[in-house]
């Protein structure tokens, strides 16, 4: 059997994204078919140079890409983060270490560049983990049963005297990205990353891929007394009457609140819309406020718990100098990468008014794999959890509970959007 010629390059030209796009649908199992206008329509969202493609002969098969991000760390700092995505490799190539290559050139890319880490969110939890990442946030979605939650129609409106209204296409693009500026900068935001132009343009329709069953959403905004927006949410409606019953479900996509009071607003606008029985959350923050906000918190059931947002640490001393932290305190950090990208023997001294990371010789407290710091980064897991599970080594006894006491956060991590 003549034995093939495996290449991973970076794409050089846009006229090799038609077969790149075609080879994403094919790993992805959406379609064998891409059509060369659909393909038209995607590249301009694609950087060609950050663009791989594992190829046999001249068939594309094997995809891989990376995207700029800001990500926010806990205190509102965000930092840049290579944002990986469209990972496939054919079902005809897998399991030949594509995949693997792939990741070794774009991490080495990711450090040259200056990302303190990487990205992603995973289609399977084993894939991951031996390339450094951690699951570093979780999603929950709950489905709310209006009947049983409790909520008083005749409600009072936006307890800060302010107003919810329906919003058009225009002036969600107007008022949206500012808001959600202000909204990944707030402290307690870790996990949220960035939106692009395009990302508003898509969500508004202004953008729209050949072939894509696009309807427009409803967006209602949020304004407080001063008419200053704070929030917004964007929803679509499942349509169902059983028999002259009203059966319809919200589906919300995304809420963003910059106050308490708004978060309240929306949500109880959304719980009280006529014909509606039941909404569904969308992924939220699995300490999501939503089932305290009603009189029966039952009424809103778990749908979905899982990982969501994975981190591969490329830079350790400026992503823990970079966070903030409650209380003061040192830990010296001994990190395994076998990569070779991010590893070695760090003293973090930290505190509310800052921190200082420095590579050192001293004992360490604590050893873990590069990927259990991207899982500890956004306060979301617990040092001790991890210890028991044989995770992070304790060198000095006390130091994993001393790291919880540095690392976790009074709010979950959240990333609220899919790349
Ligand atoms: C950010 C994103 O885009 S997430 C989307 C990821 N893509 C998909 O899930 C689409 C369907 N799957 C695929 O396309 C491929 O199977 C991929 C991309 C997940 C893996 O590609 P491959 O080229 O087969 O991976 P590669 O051969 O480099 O695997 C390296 C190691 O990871 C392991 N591995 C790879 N994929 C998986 C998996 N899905 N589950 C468990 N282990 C896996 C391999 O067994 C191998 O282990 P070994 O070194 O101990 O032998």
């Amino acid at each position: 059997m003549a034995r093939m010629s495996l290449e991973i390059r970076t794409l050089t030209s846009p006229d090799e994204l038609p077969a790149w796009f075609r080879a994403v649908a094919v790993g992805f199992l959406r379609s064998s078919e891409v059509s060369d206008e659909e393909a038209a329509s995607r590249a301009p969202g694609i950087e060609l140079a950050r663009t791989q493609g594992a190829f046999d002969g001249d068939r594309c098969v094997g995809t891989f890409r990376t995207m700029p991000q800001q990500l926010t760390l806990p205190g509102g700092a965000s930092l840049p983060s290579c944002a990986v995505t469209n990972v496939t490799v054919s079902p005809t190539h897998r399991r030949r270490g594509l995949l693997s290559q792939m990741m070794a050139r774009a991490l080495t890319a990711a450090k040259e560049r200056g990302d303190a880490m990487a990205s992603l969110i995973s289609a399977e939890y084993p894939i991951y983990g031996r390339y450094g990442f951690g699951p570093a946030a979780w999603i929950a979605e709950w489905e709310v049963e209006i009947a049983r939650a409790g909520l008083d129609p005749r409600h009072s409106g936006p307890a800060d005297g302010g107003s919810v209204r329906f919003a058009d296409a225009d002036e969600v693009r107007a008022v949206g990205p500012e808001l959600y500026e202000r909204y990944r900068g707030q402290p307690h935001r870790q996990g949220v990353i960035d939106r692009t132009g395009r990302w508003w343009r898509q969500l508004t329709g202004q953008h729209r891929y050949p072939g894509d069953q696009f309807t427009m959403p409803f967006f209602a905004v949020h304004r407080d007394a001063a008419g200053e927006a704070q929030g917004l949410v964007v929803y679509s409606v499942k349509e169902h009457w059983a028999t002259k019953l009203p059966e319809n479900t919200v589906e919300v996509s995304s809420l963003t609140a910059l106050t308490p009071a708004a978060e309240r607003a929306l949500w109880e606008f959304v719980l009280s819309i006529d014909w509606v029985a039941r909404v569904r959350s969308g992924f939220r923050a699995p300490d999501d406020v939503l089932p305290l906000l009603l009189p029966d918190p039952r009424a809103a059931r778990l749908q979905t718990v899982a990982d969501f947002l994975w981190l591969r640490p490329l830079d350790v001393p400026r992503l823990l100098e970079s966070r903030s932290y409650a209380v003061p305190g040192t830990l010296v950090l001994d990190l395994h990468d076998a990569a070779g990208l991010a590893g070695g023997r760090y003293h973090l001294e930290a505190g509310p008014d800052g921190a200082v990371c420095e590579p050192c010789d001293a004992d360490p407290d604590l050893s873990l794999e590069i990927g259990e710091l991207g899982t500890l980064l956004l306060g979301d897991e617990s040092a001790v959890r991890l210890a028991a599970l044989g995770r992070a080594e304790e060198q000095r006894e006390g130091a994993a509970a001393s790291a919880d006491a540095l690392f976790r956060t009074s709010r979950r991590a959240w990333c609220p959007d899919v790349f």
